[in-house]
C-alpha cells in the first residue's frame, strides 16, 4: 500500500498464530515495555483469536499491529449487538507518521464490518488518534478516593459479604458478571481470556481478594461481588504512604447488594484510603457516607471510544424516546456505505433520500449513540452541522436515556 505521497511502502495482512508473539512484543515495545516473559505469554496467547490480528510489514519485517477480541455490547433499550473490542494497537517508533496505522485501521474496520460486527470499541492511549477513524467518546468513568476513617457510612448491612479464596472467587465473579453484563448500555461481554489475563495471572503476585455478597431480602443466592487488593502502607520512610484498598471490579444484581459490598469495603480495618478503578458517573457512593466529603473524584475520564461499523444496524438496535422524527446525515470516510440520510422516529429508523437536518461524522454519531452526550451539546462545540436548529431538540429527546452509559471492563 502506498501512503502519504509515496513516503513509504508497506503491506497489511491478517496474522497467523505463529506471528502473535512477535505482534505482542511489537505492541508492548510501542508502550515502552519489554516483551512478555514466558509465564505471561501463556495467558496472552489465549487471547489472540484467529483472523482478528493484523500486521503491517515492510521489507519482510513487522512494523505495526492491531487486533480485537470478540465481544457483545449492550445498547439503550436492552438489546445486545455483536461488537469487537479493539486493542494492542502500535506502530514501531521508526515507522510512525507514515500512514501505517491508517492502513491497519482501514483493513481492520473493513474486516470487522464484513464479519457482521455492528460496533467496535477501544480505550485510547491518546485522544488525538482515533477520531479520524470514526471512533467517538461514548462513555466516561470516574476514579474515586475515599478517606475511609472519615467516611462513617450510616447504613447497616442487610445481607452477608464473605471472603472467598481465589479460585472459587474468580469462578463466582465470572458467573455473576456473565449474568449482569452486557446489561446497562455500554457494558460489554468479556472474552474468556480476559479473566485469566486480568485476575488468574496476577492473583498471587498482587494479593488479589474476592468477596461475594448473598443473603439479602431477595433470597439466599450470591448477588454481587468485589475484586480488590490492599496495598500495605509505608510508614518508616520519609514519605508516609497510607494503607490503600483498591477496588478493581465490583458488580451487583441490585442496589441492596451494591450497598452491602461498599459497606464491607469501608469496614476493612487498618485501611486509610479506598480507591477505585473507573466507576459509573451515577454510582451514589457519596450518598452512602456519613461525610460525603470523604469521597473525592480523583479523575473523570473518557472510557469507551465507540465506532459504529454498521450504522443502519446500530441505529435500529437501540430504542428511542417518544418525540417527533429527525433526519440525520452521516458522513463516514472509512466505511462509505454508512454515509447517507437516516430518518429516526420513536418507532424505528429508515434510510431515506431526504435532506438531512443535522449532518455529522460517524465518530460524532458514536458519541451520541449510548446517550452520554446530547446533540445540542455537540452542536454548541461545533462538532456537527446544524441545517435546521429545531432538529436539535428532537434529536436530543429521541436519544435521551435514563441511566448513564458505562462499560466497566478495561482491555
Ligand atoms: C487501543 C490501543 O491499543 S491504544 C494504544 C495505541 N498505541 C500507542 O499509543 C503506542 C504508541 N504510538 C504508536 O504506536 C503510534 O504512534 C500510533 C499507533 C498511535 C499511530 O501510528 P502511525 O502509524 O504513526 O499513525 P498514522 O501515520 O497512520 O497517522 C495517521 C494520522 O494520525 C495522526 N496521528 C497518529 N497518531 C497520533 C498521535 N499519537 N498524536 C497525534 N496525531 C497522531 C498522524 O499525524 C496522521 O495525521 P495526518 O493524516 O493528518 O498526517
Amino acid at each position: 500500500m502506498r501512503h502519504h505521497a509515496g513516503v513509504t511502502d508497506h503491506d497489511v495482512r491478517v496474522l497467523d498464530d505463529s506471528e502473535y508473539r512477535t505482534a505482542h512484543s511489537l505492541f508492548r515495545g510501542t508502550l515502552h515495555h519489554p516483551p512478555a516473559p514466558d509465564d505471561q505469554w501463556e495467558f496472552v496467547r489465549e487471547s489472540y483469536e484467529p483472523g482478528r490480528a493484523f500486521g503491517a510489514f515492510a521489507d519482510g519485517e513487522m512494523i505495526g499491529t492491531v487486533q480485537s477480541f470478540p465481544s457483545r455490547l449492550a445498547v439503550p433499550g436492552g438489546a445486545v449487538v455483536r461488537h469487537s473490542a479493539v486493542s494492542r494497537v502500535g506502530v514501531r517508533a521508526d515507522w510512525t507518521r507514515r500512514g501505517v496505522l491508517s492502513a491497519l485501521q482501514r483493513a481492520q474496520l473493513r474486516a470487522m464490518r464484513s464479519a457482521g460486527d455492528v460496533a467496535a470499541t477501544l480505550r485510547a492511549s491518546e485522544t488525538a488518534i482515533y477520531g479520524r477513524y470514526g471512533y467517538g467518546v461514548a462513555t466516561r468513568y470516574r476514579f474515586l478516593t475515599i478517606d475511609r476513617r472519615k467516611a462513617g457510612p450510616l447504613a447497616r448491612p442487610v445481607g452477608r459479604v464473605r471472603l472467598v479464596e481465589a479460585e472459587a472467587g474468580e469462578r463466582i465473579a465470572w458467573g455473576l458478571f456473565e449474568e449482569l453484563s452486557p446489561g446497562r448500555a455500554g457494558t460489554i461481554a468479556r472474552w474468556p481470556a480476559w479473566w485469566g489475563l486480568n485476575f488468574t495471572r496476577v492473583v498471587a503476585e498482587q494479593n488479589i481478594k474476592f468477596a461475594v455478597r448473598s443473603g439479602g431480602t431477595g433470597g439466599s443466592g450470591d448477588d454481587g461481588y468485589v475484586v480488590f487488593k490492599v496495598v500495605p502502607g509505608e510508614h518508616d520512610s520519609s514519605e508516609d504512604k497510607p494503607t490503600r484498598l483498591a477496588v478493581l471490579d465490583l458488580w451487583a444484581r441490585n442496589a441492596e447488594a451494591w450497598a452491602d459490598l461498599w459497606l464491607f469495603l469501608l469496614g476493612v480495618d487498618l485501611v486509610a484510603e479506598v480507591t477505585t478503578f473507573g466507576r459509573p458517573l451515577d454510582e451514589p457512593v457519596e450518598w452512602l457516607l456519613g461525610d460525603r466529603r470523604a469521597c473525592r473524584v480523583a479523575e473523570e475520564a473518557d472510557e469507551t471510544w465507540l465506532r459504529l461499523l454498521d450504522v443502519p444496524a446500530a441505529l435500529s438496535a437501540r430504542t428511542y424516546r417518544a418525540s417527533e422524527p429527525v433526519v440525520l446525515g452521516v458522513r463516514d470516510a472509512y466505511l462509505p456505505e454508512n454515509a447517507g440520510s437516516y430518518r429516526l422516529t420513536a418507532e424505528g429508523v429508515t434510510k431515506v433520500d431526504d435532506e438531512p437536518e443535522l449532518i455529522l461524522d460517524v465518530d460524532v454519531l458514536g458519541s451520541t449513540y449510548l446517550g452520554d452526550v446530547s446533540f445540542s451539546t455537540l452542536a454548541a462545540v461545533r462538532r456537527l452541522d446544524v441545517v435546521n436548529p429545531d432538529a436539535l431538540a428532537r434529536a436530543d429527546a429521541l436519544f435521551a436515556v435514563s441511566e448513564v452509559p458505562w462499560s466497566g471492563t478495561f482491555f
